[in-house]
């Protein structure tokens, strides 16, 4: 027994939180500190996923606040060009700046990322500016951890999710923890926790799950059994090149393994698996064929240089798995 989902909506996959600019070394292996060449993608996790989505054929839209500049002008624009609609991607009028995210490839291994997230426009989405509307029309809503981290977005957030659940839409936490914002451990675990216990599906790395529970070294089962005893129907945990592991309502349990991959970074795993899952899912796959479609994309993007611009099309993910089933 999986996740369902409405039938004929206009979207399958409406997202909301922040669509921000990646730029990505251009250099490898060598430490920030002397990168001097980076290249501009479209980032910002909940964004990669829509746009991983889109390009998987799904049909998908997003809800956020772009800057009135430059780089705001731009992510719309990508966007749009890969099919998300942007039609309740708020313009800001109050000078607030886009998120940057640049990132560090000391070795496929190695990487991290360092964000400029101070008075960004994502952040300063309100929660009248939500329309109940545009989220009845979507089979599943995706809430991104990191629009929790300030008001008036975290109210932004919390309207949005009481209009999904009035309007019979499926919800999609996906933890995505960042640090920056938050105030304190405890001010993240409240908040996570709230989300958790509403979305009918969770997704998130085991370090990402402690983080909601605001302890170290959590055991996967008693994560899963806490929160299936809420609204959760489908409790998802993530352990890199481990692979990952699906819990159910049933008690199924459902583990996969990564696929081997020719790694260039680790950064975009997260969101190219998130965005195969859901894709696999809303097409009525199994759990087990979702997971490997989740693990199948992330093998194909941490190969690449970006997260939005890699993530791949239904046949290279089916290629991939192909080529394993051989292998084995
Ligand atoms: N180095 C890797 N090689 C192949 N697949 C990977 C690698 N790292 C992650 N993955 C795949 O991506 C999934 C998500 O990665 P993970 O690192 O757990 O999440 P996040 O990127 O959100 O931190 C893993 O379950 C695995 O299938
Ligand atoms: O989420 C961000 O704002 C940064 C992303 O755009 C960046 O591509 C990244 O870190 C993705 O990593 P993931 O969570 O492993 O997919």
């Amino acid at each position: 027994m999986t996740v369902t989902f409405a039938k004929d909506k206009r979207f399958d996959l409406v997202a909301i939180g922040r669509a921000c600019i990646d730029l990505n070394a251009t250099e490898y292996n060598r430490p920030m500190e002397e990168t001097m060449t980076f290249s501009k993608y479209v980032g910002g996790s909940p964004a990669n996923v829509a746009i991983g989505s889109s390009k998987l054929g799904l049909k998908t839209g997003f809800i956020g606040k772009l800057a009135d500049d430059q780089h705001g002008r731009f992510i719309r624009s990508y966007m749009d060009g890969v099919g998300v609609d942007t039609s309740e991607m708020i313009t800001d009028t109050e000078g607030h700046k886009t998120g940057l995210t640049f990132t560090e490839i000391k070795s496929p291994e190695e990487c991290s990322i360092l964000m400029y997230r101070t008075e960004v426009a994502d952040l300063f989405l309100r929660p009248e500016e939500v329309s109940e509307a545009y989220i009845a029309e979507a089979k599943m809503l995706l809430v991104s951890g990191t629009a929790l981290a300030q008001s008036p977005s975290r109210e932004a957030v919390f309207q949005a999710v009481d209009y999904a659940k009035k309007n019979n839409v499926t919800i999609v936490f996906e933890l995505d923890y960042r640090p920056y914002t938050w105030q304190s451990a405890e001010e993240t675990s409240v908040y996570y926790k709230w989300a958790a216990e509403q979305a009918n599906l969770v997704i998130g790395t085991r370090d990402e799950y402690d983080i909601l529970e605001n302890q170290e070294n959590g055991d996967d089962e008693e994560t899963a059994k806490a929160l299936l005893a809420h609204r959760a129907e489908l409790v998802v945990i993530k352990h890199g090149v481990d692979g990952s592991i699906a819990f159910e309502e049933d008690g199924t349990i459902t583990r996969a393994k990564a696929y081997p991959s020719n790694v260039l970074k680790t950064f975009g795993a997260g969101d190219s698996y998130a965005s195969a899952f859901l894709y696999a899912l809303v097409n009525g796959k199994s759990t087990q064929e979702a997971l490997q479609f989740g693990g199948a994309s992330a093998a194909i993007v941490v190969s690449k240089h970006s997260s939005s611009e890699a993530m791949p099309t239904v046949g290279e993910i089916e290629d991939l798995l192909k080529q394993h089933e051989q292998r084995v």
